[in-house]
């Protein structure tokens, strides 16, 4: 074997692939490194399972692939079944063998011909069976299991095949919450000890949150190479899945997040303002984004979560320093919000000496909306005086709703 560096696992360059004069794959360059937990996303039909495939040596392609700094076509099937191991999409079984004998398969590369399979392929196998929890399935019928326990048997048997290169197309397709995110936990650890995994994988949100380096692929093209953050924007989702996406960093979880609007509302021209705070807005500001309306939002305090979905949904937004009462000067910008918008609405906030400004600011509405979801005295942590305040806004407003109205009046 050449030597390699450990900058490139996997290298692969030029790479195209035909079936009946269809191009599947063009110009594919990618460099892995070992330890790298790649995940191969891209819509349907865009080349991912081709790819891992060809890196399998089962395509045979036209440009380069090496393996260890090694081509491809130098390998014998057994050696390179000893560097890189596949668990394909969606496997059919059709006899029922007992799912140890399916793990011990994976011991091929490894059993010399006409020879059984020695004490080690059993220990391994076992262990395998263990991790992956399918241990107590040893002696079932690979036939009679549901189809989350057989991709588990599959992936013990890709495991024993002890390889460093991994490659998973769609490995959590049948499998309930549990098991899906269990095998990309697993998968993860694995790459932390060096074995390099690609993955082809549907979920961008469990890609985003597992993998060390997501590749877009789109057409047979590799249109975008990086750590997640920068390969899910809003942009690329866009162009490659033709969907109205937005990315951000999920505040509760800390995680890239997705969320996508499929309302296909015409943008309207009435300007809303909208009034809130400690999360009140969140729901009121999507749902505007979702109507197409031009929106903008606060007085927040600096750190408040309405913030971010002000952000997400890229609406402007006014705020103030914590822990500091609206300045004169946020609360005339405020005020002009409020007066060059048709709509206010006021959201179902709690309401402290700090904040207490934004009450005075809805005297100026238009037309004010008020969500009231829970009494204004429960809300009210200024001794009664924005409770008073609020009553005198309830008497002037257009309507009061609850946060599930909002639809009616939008
Ligand atoms: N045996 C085949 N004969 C003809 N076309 C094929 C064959 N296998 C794949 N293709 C075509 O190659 C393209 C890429 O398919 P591939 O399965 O690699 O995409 P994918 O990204 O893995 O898709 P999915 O997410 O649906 O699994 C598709 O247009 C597909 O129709």
């Amino acid at each position: 074997m050449d030597g390699y560096n450990a900058d490139s696992i996997i290298e692969i360059k030029d790479l195209n692939y035909s079936i009946n004069n269809k191009e599947i794959l063009k110009g594919i360059d990618l460099n892995i490194k070992a330890g790298d937990f790649i995940g191969l996303i891209g819509p349907n039909g865009a080349g991912k399972t081709t790819l891992l495939k060809c890196i399998n040596g089962l395509n045979k392609a036209d440009g380069h692939i090496k393996i260890k700094g090694t081509d491809i076509n130098k390998y014998t099937e057994r050696l390179l079944a000893k560097e890189v191991a596949l668990m394909h999409q969606n496997t059919t079984v059709g006899f029922p063998f007992p799912a140890l004998d399916i793990v011990l398969m994976g011991r091929y590369p490894y059993i010399k011909r006409f020879r059984a399979e020695s004490k080690e392929d059993y220990t391994i196998a076992r262990r395998n069976m263990d991790y992956t929890h399918t241990g107590r399935l040893e002696e079932s019928p690979v036939t009679e299991m549901s189809g989350g326990e057989r991709q588990r048997v599959l992936f013990a048997k890709t495991l024993t095949q002890e390889t460093d290169i991994i490659l998973l197309d769609e490995p959590t397709a049948s499998l309930d919450i549990t098991y899906q995110e269990q095998i990309f936990e697993y998968s993860r650890e694995l790459s932390l000890t060096g074995t390099t995994v690609v993955a082809a994988i549907h979920d961008l949100k469990i890609a985003a949150r597992y993998c060390t380096r997501l590749v877009l692929m789109n057409c047979g093209e590799i249109v975008a190479d990086g750590f997640p953050q920068e390969v899910l924007t809003s942009e690329n989702l866009s162009c490659v899945y033709g969907i109205n996406a937005l990315v951000y960093k999920n505040r509760i979880t800390g995680l890239l997040d997705l969320y996508i609007n499929r309302d296909t509302a015409g943008k309207k021209s009435e300007l809303v303002h909208v009034i809130g705070g400690g999360g009140s807005a969140a729901g009121v500001l999507r749902q505007l984004y979702e109507q197409g309306y031009n929106a903008t939002a606060g007085v927040f305090s600096q750190g408040d979560s309405d913030i971010g979905s002000a952000e997400v949904f890229g609406m402007k937004y006014l705020v103030e320093k914590p822990f500091t009462e609206i300045s004169d000067e946020i609360h005339a910008r405020n005020i002009s919000y409020i007066k060059d918008s048709e709509i206010t609405i006021l959201c179902n906030m709690p309401f402290g000496f700090q904040n207490f400004r934004n009450l005075e600011a809805a005297l100026n509405a238009n037309k004010l909306v008020i969500i009231e979801d829970e009494l204004p005295e429960t809300r009210d942590f200024t001794d009664g005086k924005a409770t008073a305040l609020y009553k005198r806004l309830k008497e002037t407003a257009a309507a009061v709703i609850t946060s599930a109205q909002l639809h009616e009046v939008l």
